[in-house]
This record gives C-alpha cells, sequence and structure tokens, in this order.
C-alpha cells in the first residue's frame, strides 16, 4: 500500500454534477463561461440539484420556496447573538448551521423529498444567517429577507438594509454562479465523507464549511485581500511579492491542484474586478492585482485561482473582509446539497486506508520503568 500525498490524481468517486477536462469547467455539461454570462444563481442550483436547467416555472418556483424559507428560528438566532463579538465569521456560520438542524423536526428523516427540501431551507437560510451575525455584532437588528426574486438581492438587502443596485445585485449574483460547484474539492468531499455514513444534510454542510474556511481552500479570498491592504500601493507590489517569494511563502490566490494553465473562472472575476473597482473609486485594488497577477505568473508559473479576483470584487461591493469567505459558502451551498444528494442516491461508506509509517514490534512497558 503507497499513499498519494494529498490523495492528487485519485479519482476517488463518480459524479454527474460538474466536471473539469483539460481545463474547462462544466456544470451538468453545460461550459461555465455559458452559464457566468448568461444563467442566474437560481438557475444554477436548479441545474446543480436536478440535473437540467428550469423552465420558467420551475424557476419561479425554486425563486418562491427559497423565499419562503430563508427565515432560521428564533433560537438560532438568539444563540448568534450570545457569540463573542470577535468571533470569526466562518466559525460563526459553522455553529449556526449545526444548530439549525436541532429546530428541524425532519432533521434526520432520509427520504430524497426531505433532503430535497433541507437542501432548500440550508440554501436560503445560510445568507440570512451570514448577514444576522454581521449586523448584530455591529449592533444593528438583524434583517428578514425582502422578498427580491434574486438570493443576491436578499443578501445584500439583509446585510445593508438597504436596497441593492443593480450593479451590485447582477455582480454578486455571478460570482454566486462562478463558486456554485468544482468537482471533488476539499469541502465537497468532506461533504460526501460526512453524509457517506447516512448522517444527516446539516452533518454534511456543517463538515463543508469547517473545511472551507481553511486558507487553502475558501479562506484564500480573505488572505487575498489582507495582502492586497498589507501590501498598501502599487509601488510597494514588487518588492513585497519579490520578498515573499524569496522567503518560500505562498502567494494567496495562486496555484490549484487541477488547474495548472489557469482557472477558467478567473477571468470573469478579473473584468468584473477591473470594472467594479475603476466605477467605485477602487482602482487601486485592481491594479495591484493585475501587477501581482503578471509577477507571480512570470516568475514561478502559477496562474490566479477563483478567490484571487474575488477579493477585489467583494472588496468594491462594500462586503467586509470576513465575510468573503461565507458568501463562498452561500454559492457553495448548491453544490454541496447536489453532492450530498447524489452521495445519498447511490451511497458507500468511504473509507480509504493509510499507509502506516510508524513503529512496529512495540512492547508495553509499565509506566514505572518509562
Ligand atoms: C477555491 C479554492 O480552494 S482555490 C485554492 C485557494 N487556495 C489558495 O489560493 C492558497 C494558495 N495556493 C496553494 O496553497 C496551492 O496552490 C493549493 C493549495 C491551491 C494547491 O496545492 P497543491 O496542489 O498541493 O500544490 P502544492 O502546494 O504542493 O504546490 C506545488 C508547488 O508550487 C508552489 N506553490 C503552489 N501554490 C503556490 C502559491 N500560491 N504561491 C507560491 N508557491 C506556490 C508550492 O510551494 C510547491 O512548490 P515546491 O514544489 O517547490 O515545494
Ligand atoms: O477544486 C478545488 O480544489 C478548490 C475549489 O473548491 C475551487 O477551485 O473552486
Amino acid at each position: 500500500m503507497t499513499a498519494t500525498k494529498g490523495l492528487e490524481g485519485i479519482v476517488a468517486t463518480t459524479s454527474s454534477i460538474s466536471s473539469i477536462v483539460d481545463g474547462v469547467l462544466t456544470y451538468r455539461g453545460l461550459d461555465i463561461d455559458d452559464l457566468a454570462e448568461n444563467a442566474s444563481f437560481e438557475e444554477v442550483i436548479y441545474l446543480l440539484w436536478f440535473g437540467k436547467l428550469p423552465n420558467q416555472a420551475e424557476l419561479d418556483q425554486l425563486r418562491s420556496d427559497l423565499n419562503a424559507s430563508s427565515s432560521i428560528p428564533d433560537q438560532v438566532l438568539e444563540q448568534i447573538k450570545l457569540y463573542p463579538s470577535d468571533t470569526n465569521a466562518m466559525a460563526a456560520l459553522r455553529t449556526a448551521v449545526s444548530a439549525l438542524a436541532l429546530y428541524d423536526k425532519e432533521a434526520n428523516e432520509m427520504s430524497r423529498e426531505s433532503n430535497v427540501r433541507k437542501a432548500i431551507k440550508l440554501q436560503a437560510q445560510i445568507p440570512t444567517i451570514i448577514a444576522a451575525f454581521a449586523r448584530i455584532r455591529a449592533g444593528k437588528e438583524p434583517l428578514a429577507s425582502k422578498g427580491y426574486p434574486s438570493l443576491a438581492a436578499n443578501f445584500l438587502y439583509m446585510l445593508t438594509g438597504e436596497e441593492p443596485d443593480e450593479t451590485a445585485i447582477t455582480a454578486l449574483d455571478k460570482a454566486l454562479v462562478l463558486h456554485a460547484d468544482h468537482e471533488l474539492n476539499a469541502s465537497t468531499f468532506a461533504a460526501r465523507v460526512t453524509v457517506a455514513t447516512l448522517t444527516d444534510i446539516y452533518s454534511g454542510i456543517t463538515s463543508a464549511i469547517g473545511t472551507l474556511k481553511g486558507p487553502l481552500h475558501g479562506g484564500a479570498n480573505e488572505a487575498v485581500m489582507a495582502m492586497l491592504e498589507d501590501i498598501g500601493e502599487v509601488d510597494n507590489v514588487v518588492p513585497y511579492i519579490n520578498k515573499m517569494l524569496e522567503n518560500k511563502e505562498k502567494v494567496m490566490g495562486f496555484g490549484h491542484r487541477v488547474y495548472k494553465n489557469g482557472d477558467p473562472r478567473a477571468k470573469h472575476l478579473q473584468k468584473m474586478s477591473q470594472q467594479l473597482t475603476e466605477s467605485t473609486g477602487l482602482g487601486k485594488w485592481y491594479q495591484m492585482s493585475i501587477q501581482i497577477d503578471e509577477l507571480v505568473t512570470s516568475l514561478k508559473g502559477l496562474k490566479p485561482n477563483v478567490d484571487f479576483y474575488s477579493a477585489s470584487v467583494y472588496t468594491s461591493l462594500k462586503i467586509p473582509r470576513d465575510l468573503f469567505t461565507p458568501i463562498f459558502a452561500i454559492s457553495r451551498t448548491s453544490g454541496w446539497t447536489a453532492h450530498i444528494l447524489e452521495q445519498y442516491d447511490n451511497n458507500r461508506l468511504i473509507r480509504p486506508r493509510a499507509e502506516y509509517t510508524g513503529p512496529t514490534n512495540q512492547k508495553y512497558i509499565p509506566i514505572e520503568e518509562r
């Protein structure tokens, strides 16, 4: 038995949800470029869950179901009020999502219909939790959804209390489309491993959120913005990045386990970053990002991933830095739940082996002789 570090190149399941072949990402066979230009996030949710694009009636029904499911139990809201004021936003989300299960009478029911209902609830409630957490820690009252047709619009309203403008809604919606699913990434794998024991969907999503939080995965978008803020000015980019590379530090938002010639989503986020930063007077972040991109690509041959330009996109939308990864979670919930449903449909316990590298032939030594 020989282990492959990080399971690189190991095919661990079959799946008909998304695929990455020769650098092309598709959801259910539709190219991400096509979806980014044309689809709403709700159409993508439907596509991931049910395997086809919705017709108008199906889309309207999903939008209405999401709106009807967006409120969270009072008990969960009260718990969020008790979180320490410096709670990490992903830790808050992980905890609140776990708590949702306590107040859902069908949390442990395993029929497909019940799991689809819970997928809708989770997709609708996660934005509400994030917005409520952000408002509560700022000393403001949490807000209920306004019932806009778009989840992006409802989230922006619940976060700010203001009617969101079309540019912000369109940008967030596209970011949600781009982040929705990505084959067997770490958090999706964690979700599948969890539910393959036939535990409940809330446990699967709680595992996934805890996994997305790390800086090598979803947490990288916040780390990118922290780096841009630390660099501060365009003139500081070259010495700062050179020093990082000399010190063998990882430049956040670059590199990918699967894409070696570039992430197909990055160009969409780059374009959005250019437009949004310019129109909001934050062009500096884009100019710095472009320089970092050119430098890291030329010096290391590493290309930006989905997290790199999303940092300046969310900053232009006036979203606080520590909500970037929770927003990624809003989007990836659609993929996680699709994978969980697929896992339940064709389940087998996921239990690989480990190559043992520890000592052998040891004998027990009584404690007084150690
Ligand atoms: C949504 C997402 O999860 S996308 C990924 C988000 N994460 C990041 O942006 C964090 C920065 N990137 C990374 O840490 C990595 O590229 C990962 C985690 C994405 C992929 O990791 P792996 O496939 O395991 O690649 P690994 O870390 O082994 O890197 C291979 C080589 O490239 C280097 N490398 C990879 N990424 C970077 C980076 N961002 N900056 C500098 N060097 C890097 C590694 O140091 C390593 O060099 P070595 O062979 O000299 O030791
Ligand atoms: O696929 C991965 O390894 C990381 C990920 O989630 C993504 O790129 O969206």
